[in-house]
């Protein structure tokens, strides 16, 4: 769809994914201060430049495994899950030293993969991290390692990253890597091979150019990057692979240093849209004629607009709406069950806590889970 290169200057909500090579010494299992001050000064920037930014680091297990000595080498499962505590720990304090200084909140979310398959779960994330954006807090994401068992995780940041980057509606991201871009072959063992400044479409081609890392402490190569970029860029978000090893890498991306950029292949709500129109509805909403003036204007949903309830939906499930005569005004995502819906159906939203016993949301449908 883009056919300009994105640029970090002009994003609006940028997630930054850190690598475990960039963050720890590989020789001593140390975490690189200095390297993390120079990023936190990168985010500061761009925070002042009107952007919010999220954090996906990586780091938890080779911290984690160089303060219990734990021998170099694939560790056994239990063994990467007591580090990734030991380490997370750690990682969490170190973002939180590096960014008070700049007068930035920092905020730690743990996420199993889980936590986006389950639609009640990855709408709960969702609103919390917008929550913590909208009160200036900058959330540092890792994958909560210690519970993930081995079926159910990501195992590599890159895609959790993108996974974070569509759910919070991110029109950037960026991989900072110890690579400065993708390439026709793995550099490091290919010297021919040339870099991409830009991939607009991710081909079959292009995806026999990626390659395993050969790092140690990373996970992943080239390949959860490729699959990183697919997930991001399907869903409206540009992509950016760069070389973070370098002191201010983000302002090095801004000033024109060597980088890929995938681009988008839709627009953000375009796509989310299509993702809740092409799901199976569980229930229905009948609305009155104010609330369907309210939805062609673009509105959120009120349950003060809703005259009927059916079907068996829970928090995040998909129900159909319908106007007083029947027709088809769209498919949203429900913020409360059918129970609840039915209970605060046809109140204003600041009866609902005295109904329900609890503050709820003042919507029944949000407008950005919503596609009419
Ligand atoms: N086509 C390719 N272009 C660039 N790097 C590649 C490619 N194929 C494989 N690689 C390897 O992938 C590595 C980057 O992945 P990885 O080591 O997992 O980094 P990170 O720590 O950023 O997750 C590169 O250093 C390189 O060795
Ligand atoms: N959640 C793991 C990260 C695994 C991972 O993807 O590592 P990396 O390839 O360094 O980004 C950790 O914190 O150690």
């Amino acid at each position: 769809m883009a056919s300009v290169t994105p640029t970090l200057g002009a994003a609006r909500r940028i997630v930054v994914k850190i690598g475990s090579a960039l963050l720890v010494d590989r020789a001593t299992g140390a975490l690189r201060e200095d390297w993390l001050s120079g990023l936190a000064a990168d985010v500061a920037r761009l925070r002042a430049g009107g952007a919010q930014v999220i954090l996906v680091s990586s780091g938890s297990i080779a911290l984690g495994r160089g303060v219990l000595g734990l021998a170099a080498g694939e560790l056994a499962l239990e063994h990467s899950q007591a580090a990734a505590a030991v380490g997370q720990i750690r990682l969490a304090r170190a973002y939180e030293a590096a960014l008070q200084p700049h007068g930035i909140v920092t905020g730690q979310v743990l996420v199993t993969l889980e936590d986006s398959a389950d639609r009640r779960r990855y709408l709960n994330s969702r609103a919390t991290m917008e929550t913590m954006l909208s009160l200036g807090v900058t959330p540092i994401v890792n994958e909560n390692d210690t519970v993930a068992t081995d079926e159910i995780r990501y195992g590599d940041n890159d895609r959790l990253a993108a996974q974070v980057a569509v759910t919070c509606g991110a029109d950037v991201l960026v991989l900072l890597s110890d690579v400065d871009g993708f390439y026709s072959g793995n550099p490091a063992l290919d010297p021919a091979a040339r870099r991409f400044d830009v991939v607009e479409r991710i081909t079959p081609e292009i995806e026999a150019m990626a390659g395993e890392g050969i790092s140690g402490v990373s996970k992943g190569g080239m390949r959860t990057k490729l699959m990183a970029a697919r997930v991001a860029t399907d869903a409206g978000c540009a992509m950016a692979i760069t070389l973070g090893s370098t002191d201010r890498p983000l302002s090095a991306l801004e000033n024109g240093a060597p980088s890929t950029w995938f681009l988008p292949q839709t627009d953000p709500q375009a796509a989310r849209k299509r993702w809740i129109a092409a799901m199976k509805p569980r229930g229905e909403l009948v609305v009155d004629a104010g609330a369907e003036q309210a939805l062609a204007q673009g509105k959120s949903l009120l349950p003060a607009g809703v005259t009927a309830v059916t079907g068996r939906f829970g928090r995040g499930d998909p129900v159909t709406i319908r106007g007083a005569s029947g027709t088809h005004l769209g498919t949203g995502l429900a913020r409360y069950t059918a129970e609840e819906a039915k209970a605060i159906r046809g109140r204003r939203s600041a009866e609902i806590e005295a109904i329900l016993g609890y503050k709820g949301r003042a919507a029944l449908i949000h407008r950005d889970d919503m596609a009419t």
